[in-house]
């Protein structure tokens, strides 16, 4: 696994929480640390244990075991500590149908100290034509962008968000993330459950991938894709009537690990000197390949690779 250094200015400190419902473990060994300012992505596959762990370091499910420490206090045994002090915005919050959104706002404000202006929170969110919209008759993103303002109205250091961008379409995504680095650039830690690998490639400062209740890799998104990256994957055409024996030649390099036939082109796959010791093995039998593309890896070839679950559908609604 991988292990960052330190982060600096801990804002959120889980060490080997531990969840059950019952017989199912929902989270068997979860460790992290948030540091402040910076948003911070837990990715995992379906049924990993992402929504319990955020909801326990709420104060919304009490740990079976380890610690959880928000602002430096246990929101297990002191809720109140962090009541002001993060906003949360879970998967599917409902609204009643009827609601208007500067409602809805100004009655979540009135349960807070020192609440944010709702009417300043509806022109950041791009809602303020919508303000007197009923919940039911705002648009999928619009919906979405209230309850993120609804996580915000307490003036929150930290914002937790739950699958943020689940059923938005293309460009609706694309805004909300711009929204989101907005609120991170004014000082909001941000904590985002997600488990689309575009969107915490984007948006994760850091980011831990959770399977099966346990943390399998953590750090930048660099960081996870060049840990993993001693292998190198190009596509080649070759030359038409290119003999079968140079192609049995680069098969038997020791850098190669397999070469497979792909339309028009092999995709080729080895070591880090796979590329010019298979350029130069062609050379030797006057073959020079027609074009070459190389292969980068993402934050999802390293998902399928440390969970071994094929990457959750990127699709979205056109
Ligand atoms: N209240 C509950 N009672 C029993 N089992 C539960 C409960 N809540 C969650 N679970 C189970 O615990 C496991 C972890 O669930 P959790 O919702 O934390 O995962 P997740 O990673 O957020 O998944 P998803 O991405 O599907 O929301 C799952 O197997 C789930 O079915």
């Amino acid at each position: 696994m991988t292990r960052p250094t330190r982060p600096a200015d801990p804002v959120i400190e889980i060490s080997h929480l531990r969840k059950t419902y019952g017989e199912k473990v929902a989270v068997a060994d979860v460790s992290l640390t948030v540091s402040r300012g910076e948003i911070f992505g837990i990715l995992g596959p379906n049924g990993a244990g992402k929504t319990t762990t955020v909801e326990t370091l709420a104060g919304l499910r009490q740990a079976d075991g380890g610690t959880v420490r928000v602002l430096g206090a246990d929101p297990q045994s002191h809720p109140e500590a962090i009541r002001d002090r993060l906003g949360i915005q879970l998967q599917e919050s409902r609204l009643p149908a009827k609601i208007r959104a500067r409602e809805a706002l100004e009655l979540y404000a009135s349960f807070y100290r020192d609440p944010a202006d709702p009417a300043e929170l509806l022109a950041m969110l791009g809602l303020t034509d919508k303000a007197e919209t009923a919940f039911k008759d705002l648009s999928g993103g619009q919906q979405q962008r209230l309850s993120i303002a609804l996580a915000l109205v307490g003036n929150p250091e930290i914002a937790v968000l739950d699958e943020l961008t689940t059923g938005l379409d293309p460009q609706a995504r694309r805004d909300t993330w711009a929204l989101i680095e907005r609120v991170r650039d004014s000082g909001v830690t941000i904590l985002l459950v997600t488990h689309f690998m575009d969107e915490a490639e984007r948006l994760a400062d850091r980011l831990a991938i959770i399977d099966d209740g346990r943390v399998v890799a953590e750090g930048t998104p660099t960081e996870l894709i060049a840990a993993r990256d001693d292998r190198r994957t190009f596509r080649m055409r070759l030359p038409e009537h290119t003999p079968a024996d140079a192609v049995a030649a680069v098969r038997d390099l020791p850098q190669v690990e397999a070469i497979t036939p792909i339309g028009d082109e092999y995709e080729v796959t080895g070591g880090h000197r796979v590329l010019p010791d298979v350029v130069i093995a062609l050379a030797h039998r006057d073959v020079v390949p027609g074009e070459i593309r190389t292969l980068t890896r993402s934050l999802e070839d390293v998902f399928v690779e440390v969970t071994g679950a094929p990457a959750e559908s990127q699709e979205v609604p056109a």
